[in-house]
């Protein structure tokens, strides 16, 4: 495609930025811009594909553990590639059909397949946009939409070692015998726990002391036992050097606190270490719009950046890398496109409580301040520590490591954060995302309401019933 189209609004990312288009914009011309495979992180590399494959995970966890509740079960294989067929089997339908909806059906909207930047402003003022396979469009708005992508450490990039990342390791076309991840965070605990529970031996290299050193204290402790106790976990460990073995596998020379070195051999290698917003590939300083010091395009709390008419949402400014986060700006923006940039009842971005889960073994979720985030900002609180062990479906679980945590004011009972590592702990947490979404006190919460007898939550009722407020 080489004519140039001038558009109202353009889109760059089809991740959440996809979502903005709907019957409301049926007069406004849209081209929307996607390099990789429509429908962006979360569908196609992300949240979706790696839960599939974590339930996969979960019920051979929960087979392989059988016997400790006189259920002697076994399993007898695990049929890797027909789990990958059976996730992108219907993964891979969704993204295509997500595109040839735009492309067939709304006849507003261009789709281009491509890499595009910016390149200026032309004479009226429209932001020039140019794609990699030599289009140009002008359009009067434009929506930053461009996610996130992996970060390679050098040592690993600069190597020429094979690697992999969530865009690809998820299509191996074996389950690998020995799989070696790089990172301790979101990303490595949720693919330790897939391949570790599918049968892979799983090395984890950590260059801190504990992992996913983000969550509260207690839960990286946690998390990090039972962790070390299944998996071969590298603990203040760096990488020195990285280099393929022939004949397939890679090798990893890693020095440890003490300066000790060692070589590890894997089959596989996964590098999980934090993914960076995609705004330095958009020659955003062509049209004024700025990176903060990590990265993000920086805005406004209406998703306005320095340039008027260029907005901008999820991973790829946000301080939260999120699909729920993403979606939520994207609403905001949307909303606010159609009240126009200088209107005085823009909507704003609402991080106040931003809950977030990792889908590992035994499961984690949070929201709010952990307690040393707590006691930094000068908080009078209480904390309350429940075991899933103590309360009723815990014991039919035979539960042994799960717990909740919760931080309160004390004197106001005003909860500030709750922390659960545990079966089902993304859905346990939600009624306190709740409360402190709508300004109930821990008591309000815990005796405002039945809880059903004997269910999971029971353990955040008896959690919160705890708190010396
Ligand atoms: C393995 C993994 C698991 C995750 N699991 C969860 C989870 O369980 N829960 C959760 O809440 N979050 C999860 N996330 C995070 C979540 O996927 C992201 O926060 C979310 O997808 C961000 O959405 P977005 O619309 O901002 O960006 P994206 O979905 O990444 O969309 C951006 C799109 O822009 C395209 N693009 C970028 N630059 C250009 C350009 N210059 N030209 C053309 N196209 C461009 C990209 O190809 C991409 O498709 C996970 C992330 C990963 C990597
Ligand atoms: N369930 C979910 O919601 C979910 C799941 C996966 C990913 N995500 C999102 O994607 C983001 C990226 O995930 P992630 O796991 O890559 O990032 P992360 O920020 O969670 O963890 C990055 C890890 O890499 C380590 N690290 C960074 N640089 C390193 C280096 N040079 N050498 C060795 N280790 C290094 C860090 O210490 C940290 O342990 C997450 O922060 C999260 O927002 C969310």
């Amino acid at each position: 495609m080489t004519a140039t189209q001038v558009v109202d609004l353009a889109i760059i990312g089809s991740g959440s930025g996809n979502s903005i288009p709907d019957d409301r914009f049926a007069d406004t011309s849209i081209a929307i811009f996607e390099e990789g495979a429509y429908g962006g992180t979360c569908l196609n590399v992300g949240c979706i594909p790696t839960k599939m494959f974590v339930y996969a995970a979960e019920v051979a966890e929960i087979a392989a553990h059988g016997a400790r509740l006189g259920v002697n079960a076994r399993i007898e294989s695990v049929d890797w590639p027909g789990i990958v067929e059976r996730v992108f089997g219907r993964i891979d339908p969704i993204s295509q059909g997500g595109k040839e909806y735009r492309v067939d059906r709304c006849d507003n909207v261009t789709v281009y397949s491509s890499h595009v930047e910016f390149d200026g402003t032309d004479d009226e003022g429209r932001y020039r946009l140019v794609t990699a396979d030599g289009a140009t469009v002008l359009a009067h708005e434009v929506v930053l939409a461009a996610g996130s992508r992996a970060v390679i450490p050098p040592v690993i990039a600069e190597s020429g070692v094979r690697y992999h990342t969530n865009d690809d390791v998820m299509r191996l076309p074996q389950l690998p015998e020995r799989l070696v991840i790089v990172g301790s965070g979101y990303i490595a605990a949720e693919f330790a726990h897939v391949f570790g529970a599918l049968g892979s031996q799983v090395s984890i290299i950590a260059r801190g002391p504990a992992l996913l050193r983000k969550q509260d204290a207690d839960i990286s402790n946690r998390f990090t036992q039972i962790a070390c106790d299944k998996w071969d976990v590298h603990l203040e460990t760096g990488i020195e050097a990285a280099e393929n073995l022939p004949g397939g596998g890679v090798r990893l020379h890693l020095t440890g606190r003490d300066g000790s070195r060692s070589q590890l051999d894997a089959d596989v290698l996964l590098v999980a270490t934090g993914r960076k917003p995609n705004g330095d590939r958009l020659n955003l300083s062509s049209v004024g719009v700025e990176l903060d010091d990590e990265g993000r395009v920086r805005c406004d709390e209406h998703g306005r950046t320095a340039a008027r008419g260029v907005w901008t949402l999820g991973d790829v400014s946000s301080p939260y890398q999120l699909k729920h986060v993403a979606n939520h700006e994207e609403r905001v923006v949307q909303a606010n496109l159609l009240k126009g940039w200088d209107a005085d009842d823009l909507v704003a971005f609402d991080h106040r409580f931003v809950p977030a889960a990792v889908f590992t073994h035994p499961q984690i979720a949070s929201v709010g301040l952990t307690e040393d985030e707590a006691r930094t900002a000068g908080h009078d609180i209480t904390v309350k520590v429940q075991a899933y062990g103590d309360v009723a479906y815990g014991w039919a679980m035979e539960d042994t490591t799960g717990f909740c945590k919760v931080i309160a004011e004390r004197g106001t009972g005003r909860i500030l954060g709750t922390h659960i590592i545990g079966p089902q702990a993304p859905t346990v947490i939600q009624p306190v995302i709740q409360a402190m979404s709508f300004g109930q006190t821990a008591l309000e919460v815990a005796r405002g309401q039945y809880w059903i007898h004997p269910a999971m939550p029971e353990v955040l009722e008896n959690a919160l019933l705890g708190l010396e407020i």
